[in-house]
Formats: C-alpha cells, structure tokens, sequence
C-alpha cells in the first residue's frame, strides 16, 4: 500500500462516527421475552438480548449506528444531529427513517426466516463437495495441528506457543496459518456454488451485504462446533483467558465476500463477540488489509491504526470488541471466513451491543450466545 492509500483511507476512518446513546431504561432489565423457537442449540438453549431490536441500526450512507424505540424518540433524538451528517432534507430523513424500520422488520422476523431457510436448503440443495461439510485433520495446516497439540496440554504457556504466530507487540492480534490450499479451494467452490445457486440467502450481519451464514448452510455441527471446541477453544484459553477463552460455548460462522461492484470494504466496528477468528480463504485480490484500532472501551480523539496484510489460508485472531476494519480490495475477490466465538459466561455479565445485563429473548440455535446461567467472570478490559 502506497503512503498516499493509507493516508486516504485514515482519513476516511477519521470520519466514522459514532453516537453517543443514552442508556437504556433499566426497567427493561429482567423481563423476558418469548419468540417463536424450535431446536436448541447442541450446549442447551441460548438467547438473544432485547437490543437486537432497538440498538445498532446502522445506516451506511451516513456511516452511523444508531438506536430506534419509536418515531418519537427517534425524531427527538436524531432528526437535527444527522442534519450535520448531510440528512437535511424531509426526503431524506424519511428516507433514513424507512431504512431503519425496514431493518427492524427485518430483525423481528429473522429467526424464524433463517430457520425456514435452513429447512429448504437442507432438503433440496445439493452440495458441489459433500465432504467438507464433515472436519477433517487432513484440512489443516501442519503447523495449526502442531500449534492445537501444543495449546491441548496442560502445562503450556502462552510464551510456549509464540513460535506459532506473527503478532505485534501488545496488540493480541495472532496470525498463524489455519487450512491448507487445497481446502480453502473446495470451501469456496462450495461457497460460490451456494451463491450462484437460486437458494434463499441471509445476511451475514447488519454491516456486511454479501456472504454467506455458514449454520443456514448445515456447517454448524460438522464442521464449525468441533473446530471451536477440539481445536480453537485450546489456543484461545491461553491466549485469551480474561475474555472466556476457556468458556467458548457458542458462535455465529459466516463467510464475507468483497468484489468489484458488491461490498469493497468493511467499515470500522468492533464484533458480537469475545474472540473472533477471521480466515482469509482467497480468491486473488488486491490491497483489502485488515486494520485494528483501539479496544472499544478506549476513546481517543486520534486513534492510531495498525495494518494486518491477510494471506490466504492463515487466520488472525483477535478480541471481539478490538476495533477494526476492511480496506477496499482494489481489484479481484475476497472470502474470508469469520467466527465469532461467544463466552456465554462473560456475555451473560454485560451485553457487548447495550453495556447493560442482558435482557433475554429466546430464540433458536445459539441466538447471540447468552444463556440462564449467571457465573461470575471478572473481565480485564482494555490493554
Ligand atoms: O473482511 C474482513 O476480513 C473483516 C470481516 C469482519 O470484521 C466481520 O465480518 O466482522
Ligand atoms: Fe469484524
């Protein structure tokens, strides 16, 4: 990347806004809520918090996360900020505020939508490579399998198993190769023929337009369970004990994908997540490095920006609240495979999306990985 690219798009990031919300009215707090379910998830049942349906409405042509409860509060709250944003005019405000209802719609009927999605795919398509549906060693990197063996016993320590990985000081950002070529390979022609075919698709998340949601797609219990319990969760109990690294008990899989003329880029935000492994699968592309900021917790007027290159077939993995981002590829396409590894045992303390006690709605599979049990987890924020 040139000096001039770089300096481009810190100035882009400098723009991203983010508002300052008033807190949610705590008598919310324990109320519980009952949506349609069916099937729970393999470790029991989770939830989702009431915040999914009020918090984080993002509005990308404004570069904005923004919260709805109702067209009063959201008229009083919004309507002369995002003025200063460039929404001047009724039209565009009426605009903003049929987006924002649209995906609140969206994001009432999205449990039950996904499961109806999963029951088509399910009984009518047929993959392209059945077999990398199932986890197989033979999918692994040899220094990965090298790397888990190690994080697997008991006296390790998080020095023993630095060999393993390119970091940069303080930040506890790893990367380390995860898939071999040959699998990257078959995954993605699996996943290109899934979007080519005429199968209903969900969105990956509110930020992301293009990708794929791996559980819709039957990854879940064959591949992506096993992958967190038997070989991701070892590494992140050392690497990440203050962040339930050893409590890994849910995740939400999906693939992103970035082409000319689709998603370019990623703007900066943190995850739904304690730890996040994101995989760069391939294909070719250009520029699209990852870069990370500060934790969320930390506000600095001028934050300093670090540039991960991500190479196919290595993974880096970071803490789900470190803030980051993606460059814009500048030619080719990009897949990378993202999960977000849940820690029931610390989300149940504090909802990352509301910073309040999560307020529980139940739903189906891992919801966003909070459960009924309240164990005590003391949460080292920032570094
Ligand atoms: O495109 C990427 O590599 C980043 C994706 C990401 O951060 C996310 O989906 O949460
Ligand atoms: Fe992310």
């Amino acid at each position: 990347m040139t000096w001039y690219r770089l300096f481009r798009v810190t100035r882009q990031l400098q723009t991203v806004r983010t508002m300052t919300l008033p807190p949610r009215k705590a008598e919310n707090m324990d109320r519980e809520v009952t949506l349609p379910t069916s099937g729970s998830a393999d470790d029991g049942e989770f939830y989702v918090c009431s915040c999914f349906f009020t918090n984080n409405f993002y509005l990308k042509d404004y570069n904005v996360h923004v919260m709805y409860r109702d067209d009063v509060q959201f008229g009083e709250e919004y309507k002369q900020v995002m003025k200063k944003y460039g929404c001047g005019t009724d039209e565009q405000w009426n605009q903003v505020l049929a987006q924002v209802k649209s995906e609140l719609e969206r994001r009432q009927n999205l449990f039950q939508q996904s499961l109806e999605r999963s029951r088509q795919i399910r009984t009518q398509y047929r993959p392209l490579h059945p077999q990398v549906y199932t986890l197989q060693e033979s999918f692994f990197a040899p220094e990965f399998l090298e790397f888990v063996e190690l994080s697997r016993r008991s006296n390790t320590t998080p020095e023993d198993v630095m060999k393993f990985v390119t970091s940069q000081p303080d930040d506890r950002v790893y990367e380390f190769p995860v898939f071999t070529k040959q699998f990257c390979q078959q995954f993605m022609e699996e996943i290109t023929h899934f979007e080519d075919s005429d199968f209903p698709k969900g969105r990956p998340n509110t930020m992301n337009n293009y990708g794929i949601l791996l559980n819709e797609l039957g990854f879940d219990e064959g591949f992506i369970t096993p992958l967190r319990t038997d070989y991701l969760r070892p590494i992140c109990r050392l690497l990440y004990p203050d962040w339930g690294g050893d409590a890994l008990d849910s995740h939400k899989a999906f693939v992103v994908t970035y082409k000319l003329r689709e998603d370019l880029d990623l703007s900066y935000h943190y995850d739904n997540a304690e730890v996040t492994l994101n995989v760069s699968l391939g294909k070719d592309f250009e520029e699209g490095s990852l870069y990370f900021g500060n934790m969320r917790q930390v506000v600095q007027s001028q934050p300093s920006y670090r540039e991960h290159k991500h190479r196919p077939t290595y993974g880096l993995l970071h803490r789900g609240q470190h803030k980051h981002g993606a460059m814009p590829i500048d030619d080719g396409e990009r897949y990378n495979l993202i999960i977000w590894m849940r820690s029931s045992k610390v989300r149940n303390q504090l909802c990352p999306m509301c910073d309040q006690q999560p307020t529980l709605v139940r739903t189906v599979g891992f919801g966003d990985g909070f459960t009924k049990e309240t164990k005590t987890v003391d949460v080292c924020c920032a570094s």
